[in-house]
């Protein structure tokens, strides 16, 4: 049986059509899970190879759940992203029409992507209730627990349903992201073009607190690509927060901003380096003087000097 990757089903989520982009896909055996949590929990036991699933989206940020899974439990790591563009359709069965529809369905991440849309298009008092995923969404317009699903244009013939409406999207251009989810591992090489993620705990809670961490990255000259604060659970103001910073941890740069947090966090979690998706247009270069991989190894050597008096 050939090594199995696992990601967010039902058949005809977006996060399926995102998979299929990724080359090694085509030989791996994809199976859908019933969620994110059921997705990863296969890969911790050893059940799958990796696991696929939404993390982020352009227009409501980070997908929660993604990340407290990544956050908690036994570690995992992100071994590659992929972007995809995202509008939807309104899925009905065939026949329904747009003023009979009085509930609708979709993952609680589409919603703020189409909001506007309900509110200008479907009648007022119209009831909106989760799906596990968009896919699942439209499963249940098919056995009529549901009048109406936004997902996918694709999904349509999957679940026997029409599209009423495609093209859905209240903002212009909106993306999701998805990650490739393994057990811990050496990440791939750098391509010139790489992402790291890491989750940090403060240690202690003190004025310009968070500023003195983001400070370890910036003295570096480490530029940030996302910044998520999530509760730890234990108390209100308790957050520990994830971080994507651009850059590949056998970056000197990089490697050195995550040696400075870990002896000053309480925890840090590597979750991973990784080439961006958008490579195409990310060129990593150095963003302040005195920080490329040669001039730390000079610094370096220098201090070696010194402390043999060689300088
Ligand atoms: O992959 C899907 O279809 C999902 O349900 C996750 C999701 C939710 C909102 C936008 C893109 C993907």
């Amino acid at each position: 049986m050939p090594a199995s990757y696992v990601y967010l089903g039902p058949e005809g989520t977006f996060t399926e059509v995102a998979l299929r982009t990724l080359p090694e896909s085509a030989t791996r055996e994809l199976v859908p899970m019933v969620s994110v949590p059921a997705a990863l929990d296969a890969v911790r036991t050893g059940e799958a190879e990796a696991a696929f699933v939404p993390i982020e989206n352009s227009v409501e940020g980070g997908i929660t759940t993604t990340l407290d899974e990544l956050v908690a439990g036994a570690p995992l790591m992100i071994y590659r992203e992929v972007l995809l563009s995202i509008t939807f359709a309104l899925l009905v069965r065939p026949g329904t029409k747009l003023s009979e529809i009085k509930t609708v369905t979709a993952h609680p991440a589409a919603q703020p992507q189409v909001r506007n849309w309900m509110k200008a298009n479907l009648p007022p008092d119209v009831v909106w209730e989760s799906a596990a995923s968009n896919a699942d969404g439209a499963r249940l317009v098919q056995e009529g627990r549901y009048d109406a699903a936004f997902a996918g244009e694709f999904a349509a013939s999957r679940y026997g349903l029409e599209a009423l409406e495609t093209e859905i999207h209240d903002a212009e251009n909106a993306q999701t992201r998805f990650v490739l989810v393994g057990r811990p591992a050496r990440p791939a090489a750098p391509t010139g073009a790489d992402k790291t993620s890491v989750v940090i705990w403060q240690r202690d809670d003190h004025p310009g607190g968070l500023r003195d961490l983001l400070g370890e990255f910036a003295v570096r000259g480490v530029n940030l690509m996302l910044l998520q604060s999530r509760p730890t659970g234990e108390g209100i103001g308790n957050y520990c927060f994830a971080i994507d910073a651009e850059g590949h941890i056998s970056d000197r740069r990089v490697a050195e901003a995550l040696m400075g947090l870990k002896r000053v966090c309480l925890q840090v979690r590597f979750l991973g380096s990784y080439p961006r998706a958008d490579a195409a247009v990310a060129e990593m270069r150095p963003t302040l003087p005195g920080t490329s991989d040669a001039e730390f190894v000079a610094a370096a050597d220098w201090v070696a000097r010194c402390q043999d008096g060689r300088f």
